[in-house]
């Protein structure tokens, strides 16, 4: 597996069953505006009524050959119902060549949906394999005190790598400069002052 950021908007998601898991799912996915619809035998959340399709069933009572025109109709599958139902659902979405996340991680299922954030346009997100989501979580959080802690030194980079790129071609030299201003807390200093004195960075200079 290899990580990838992707723009979901407009694509078709089932997400089966609306557990914690389900639910935790279906939040991210709204956020990267998917068209989901919920398949599950209970629905307990009004929050997310408006803006998702609700399918009440028993996968139960549904055959493979039904399961599979359900399917067939989306892009991504998330099934998060128990073992023996995800399981069920992995292999049909596999044959149909879909993508696949289960909440009971099955080896053929082929997308995780990672423990991931978002400060100041930085994205970041981590997965261990299965071995431990807590973690995965634990260290989610701490890239997230990073990012805030380091935002000034975001926000130098970002504005000096732009001014950088439009004076020096050579891209190595770029890079020796960048990594000296990391280095040198002198000049963060001055800079930091700076910042302090006139606001944001960007929106002064
Ligand atoms: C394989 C995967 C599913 C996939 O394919 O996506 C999976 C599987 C399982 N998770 C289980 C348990 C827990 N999961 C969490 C939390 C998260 N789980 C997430 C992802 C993934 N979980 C994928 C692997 C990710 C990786 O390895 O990095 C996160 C990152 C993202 C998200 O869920 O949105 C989110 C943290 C988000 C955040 O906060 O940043 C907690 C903690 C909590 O609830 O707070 C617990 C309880 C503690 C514990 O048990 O560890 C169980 C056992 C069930 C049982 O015991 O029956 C299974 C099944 C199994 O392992 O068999
Ligand atoms: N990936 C993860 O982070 C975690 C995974 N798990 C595993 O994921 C699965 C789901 O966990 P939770 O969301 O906590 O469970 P949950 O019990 O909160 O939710 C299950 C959902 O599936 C629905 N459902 C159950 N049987 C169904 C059926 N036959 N047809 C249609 N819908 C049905 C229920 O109505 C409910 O909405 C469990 O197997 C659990 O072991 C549990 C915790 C974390």
């Amino acid at each position: 597996m290899i990580p990838v950021f992707v723009n979901l908007e407009g694509f078709r998601v089932a997400i089966f069953g609306f557990g914690e898991v389900g639910k935790r799912r279906a939040k991210k996915l709204l956020k990267a505006n998917a068209n989901i619809d919920i398949y599950s035998k209970t629905f307990d959340d009004e929050e997310f009524e408006k803006k998702i399709n609700f399918i009440k069933c028993d996968v139960n009572e549904i055959s493979d050959g039904d399961l599979e025109k359900i399917i067939k109709k989306y892009d991504i599958i998330v099934t998060a119902i128990d073992k023996k139902n995800n399981e069920r659902i992995v292999k049909i979405a596999r044959k149909l060549g879909k993508f696949v996340n289960s909440a009971t991680f099955e080896d053929e299922a082929n997308l995780i949906i990672p423990a991931c954030t978002e400060v100041d346009g930085v994205l970041f997100a981590v997965y261990t394999k299965g071995k431990s989501p807590l973690i995965a979580r634990e260290i989610r959080k701490l890239v997230e005190s990073y990012l805030l802690y380091h935002e000034e030194d975001l926000i130098i980079q970002s504005y000096v790598r732009e001014k950088l790129k439009e004076k020096i071609s050579n891209q190595k030299e770029r890079k020796e400069i960048l990594e000296k201003l990391f280095k040198n807390d002198e000049f963060k200093k001055e800079l930091s002052k700076l910042i302090g004195k006139y606001g944001k960075i960007e929106n002064h200079l």
